[in-house]
């Protein structure tokens, strides 16, 4: 996982990311999940990617692509990403099933680096707080340790993080039951490092930006099935499938905007009680 992924970037460019998150695909191209095709709604994100024409330099998925842990669910989004015409980099989620997800995208040419250094003033690093068979995530000691060391190593760096689990409340107290459970042990990491401004999350299927001691965390549409915001309990929103784009200024600063698909063809049913 410490393969380290270097991007080169033009003198003083704006860097900006693709994010795409929760595909939640299966093995199958006509199944459903509450009554979404999750691969004809990943279809239509990439199909509205494309029609946008932005350039973008990576695209980043924040993990649970996969919602039956079956190679071939891995084989369609490396399918669909293989479209696009930038490098790839992933993270696992809590649906993940990581022996089909390295060997696969392995396989279909997905870099697996978790460290990417992008010209000379930023970097990613993707972390992995997947606790197999949980919705809820946790860094482990070996991540928590990784993320210091590969800190330090270029601690002059502007840092944007990457993990799916969000590590502060989102205001859906249900989806808050399955958050970053030790998010006090990845700040007691951070605070060494006042770079590392922005984390991006995925696994709550809605868009988020707040503040988390003094750092933004941000959290993106899913390309099928949303959330609605600020619920206790398990709802489904009305709104359709979406992407994120941000971009990364020389000085630092953090631009980002969240796209949608317009009109009601990925629309789930909003009576369902949950997954
Ligand atoms: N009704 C529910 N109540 C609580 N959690 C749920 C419910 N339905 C599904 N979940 C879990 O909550 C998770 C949140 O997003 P995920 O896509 O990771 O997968 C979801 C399920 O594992
Ligand atoms: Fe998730």
């Amino acid at each position: 996982m410490e393969s380290l992924l270097r991007l080169p970037v033009a003198n003083g460019a704006i860097i900006r990311i693709l994010q795409i998150t929760d595909t939640h695909l299966f093995a199958g191209e006509d199944e459903a999940l509450l009554g979404v095709n999750t691969y004809r709604s990943y279809c239509a994100v990439l199909d509205a990617i494309e029609a946008e024409q932005h350039r973008y330099d990576l695209v980043v998925a924040t993990g649970d692509l996969a919602q039956d842990h079956s190679l071939e669910a891995y084989q369609l989004f490396a399918k669909g990403i293989s479209r696009l015409p930038a490098p790839c980099v992933w993270l696992p989620g809590n649906h993940d099933f990581q022996p089909a997800m390295v060997k696969v995208l392995d396989e279909c040419g997905i870099s697996p680096s978790k460290h990417v250094l992008l010209g000379d003033n930023w970097q990613l690093i993707l972390l992995d707080s997947q606790v197999f068979g949980v919705p809820h995530g946790e860094l482990s000691e070996y991540q928590l340790e990784w993320l210091d060391k590969t800190l330090r190593l270029q601690p002059e760096r502007h840092t944007l993080l990457l993990l799916h689990h969000h590590p502060s409340a989102s205001g859906c107290i249900w989806l808050d039951q399955h958050s970053l459970r030790n998010a006090h042990m990845l700040a007691a990491v951070l605070n060494n490092f006042p770079r590392v401004k922005t984390l991006l999350c995925g696994h709550i299927h809605q868009e988020l930006d707040l503040d988390w001691q003094g750092r933004r965390v941000l959290a993106s549409p899913s390309t099928c099935v949303q959330f609605k915001p600020h619920c206790t309990n398990f709802t489904i929103d009305s709104v359709g499938p979406g992407w994120r784009y941000l971009d990364l200024y020389p000085d630092g600063k953090l631009e980002t905007e969240v796209h949608r698909l317009s009109g009601v063809a990925y629309l789930p049913d909003t009576d369902s009680e949950g997954y």
